[in-house]
């Protein structure tokens, strides 16, 4: 577990009704500090709050159904999570990316250097011939072709490349997240007009395929966009729920975490207006994807 503010005792009791001041902060901060909601729940059962009591109180400070939170209060539900990036800058093995932009609701890191123009070079090159048409994964598990995402894309199986295999080690090391905790690397490329509407990238738990898509690695837990070319105008990721639009820059990228059922996790990939845009995304999975 990570280091996180002491939780006073003499917090408690409280009312059924209000959250003290700083009950809420310390929720917020040790959501922040990138513990589980299974943590947080611990945590607060260690320092005497009631199960019932304390999901409430999280669910209320969090702004997430009670549903996910009870999810998360069973024994062994907790998967790992990922380690947000610390601004200002990380160095990894050997490559300094700089953390620019940070927002806590939601949990968003604007990352420089994330590539270098050769990385994002090579991978569009190993890329190019084996673009198809992107699809989406139905309420019921099934992959089909949406009209919500009209970009081209494919994905490389882990480590497929020496190139893969660099960036896959570079983003375990930044999240301290094993990279069999990675589906294979995704390359999209828009063209003038499309874009990739307002969509949440972990699974509803209250649609049918849920279990199907969450079977092996389970929930997705945080995904990584990273820009591999300037677009001449628009296509940036854009998280309306705090009005923030993060530009497409060639090697930036940008970093998310969430919880299931996080609202303000929304996103978009934004028109390309004029250009042409090509991002890889990385998402991660609470436990092992790969065998
Ligand atoms: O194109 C973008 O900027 C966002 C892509 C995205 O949301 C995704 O691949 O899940
Ligand atoms: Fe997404």
């Amino acid at each position: 577990m990570v280091r996180q503010p002491e939780l006073a005792h003499s917090l408690v009791p409280m009312s059924n009704h209000t959250i003290r001041p700083e009950l809420r902060e310390w929720i917020l901060a040790t959501a922040r500090s990138g513990h589980s909601l299974s943590d947080l729940m611990k945590l607060m059962k260690d320092a005497g709050y009631g199960g019932e009591q304390s999901r409430q109180m999280v669910a209320r400070v969090l702004n997430l159904p009670l549903a996910t939170v009870m999810a998360a209060s069973k024994p062994g539900s907790s998967g790992r999570r990922t380690r947000h990036p610390e601004p200002p800058q990380q160095t990894v093995d050997g490559h300094t990316l700089r953390v620019t932009i940070s927002t806590d609701k939601p949990v968003v890191r604007v990352l420089e250097n994330m590539l270098t123009a050769e990385e994002c070079e090579g991978l569009i090159a190993e890329a190019k011939p084996r673009l198809q048409r992107s699809q989406t994964v139905d309420v019921e598990g099934r992959h089909q072709t949406d009209e919500r995402r009209t970009s081209q894309g494919m994905f490389f199986r882990i480590g497929e490349t020496p190139l893969v295999q660099r960036i896959e080690q570079r983003i375990a090391d930044l999240l301290a997240m094993p990279v069999s905790h990675g589906e294979g690397l995704q390359i999209l490329h828009y063209q003038p007009g499309q874009e990739y509407e307002p969509h949440f990238d972990w699974f509803d738990p209250t649609q049918p395929g849920f279990s199907a898509v969450t079977a092996r690695g389970g929930q997705r837990i945080a995904s990584v966009v990273m820009y591999l070319n300037t677009p001449a105008e628009g296509g940036g990721t854009g998280f309306p729920s705090i009005g923030l639009t993060v530009t497409a820059m060639r090697g930036s990228a940008v970093y998310f975490a969430y919880e299931t059922g996080d609202q303000a996790s929304l996103h978009a990939g934004l028109p390309v207006i004029k250009g042409e845009k090509w991002i890889a995304t990385k998402w991660l999975r609470e436990r092992p994807y790969q065998a």
